[in-house]
């Protein structure tokens, strides 16, 4: 890997945070490319995520998303925004370390009502809100420590997010 393809910045955050929505703004703000690592695991499957997850099982997702977050982390000089699971992976939280990773920060409600508003995740097939709350209870942790950066994205436009996420970066 080499350093000089080190993504301008990196968002993490769980499922409604905004990281596709925010990713894919920011970048064309800074004039770089976006990547989004569950596009590179459909493009390589073949078919969407939830399709992969009722087909393949998670597993098989989870080892083809941990192959999109390395070649992502070594190729792309752009803004990458992470499936929200990745950060589980032991290897992809080594990988990340050093890198502009943004923690986009996201309460119970207002990420109910994102999810409610996008395509199928299938991780939050039955009951959103409860799955949604035990899967940040227990990601919030890995979140904040692989951060140099965390934005509360409660009830503020993705525009305004943008700009925090450009004045808060490191050089
Ligand atoms: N700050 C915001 N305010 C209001 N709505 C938002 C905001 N950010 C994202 N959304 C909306 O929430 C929904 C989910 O956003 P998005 O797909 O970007 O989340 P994500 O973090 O990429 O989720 P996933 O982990 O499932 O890929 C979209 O409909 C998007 O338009
Ligand atoms: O939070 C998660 O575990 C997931 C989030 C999505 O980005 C997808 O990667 C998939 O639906 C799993
Ligand atoms: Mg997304």
């Amino acid at each position: 890997m080499t350093r000089d393809a080190q993504p301008r910045v990196v968002l993490i955050g769980p499922p409604g945070s905004g990281k596709t929505t925010l990713g894919r703004l920011l970048a064309e703000r800074i004039g770089v490319a976006f990547r989004d690592t569950d596009a590179d695991v459909e493009a390589v499957a073949g078919k969407p995520v939830s399709d992969i997850f009722v087909d393949e099982g998670e597993a098989r997702f989870r080892e083809l998303e941990l192959r999109a977050v390395r070649s992502a982390l070594a190729e792309h000089d752009g803004v990458l925004s992470l499936g929200g699971g990745a950060v589980l992976n032991e290897e992809a939280q080594a990988l990340l370390a050093g890198h502009r990773v943004v923690y986009l920060q996201v309460g119970l409600s207002a990420a109910v009502q994102r999810v409610g508003l996008a395509s199928a995740r299938p991780l939050l097939v039955l009951n959103p809100r409860s799955q949604l709350k035990k899967l940040m209870e227990e990601r919030r942790p890995v979140y904040e420590r692989l951060a140099v950066l965390t934005v509360d994205t409660d009830g503020r436009e993705p525009g305004e997010l943008v700009d925090e996420i450009i004045r808060g970066l490191p050089a």
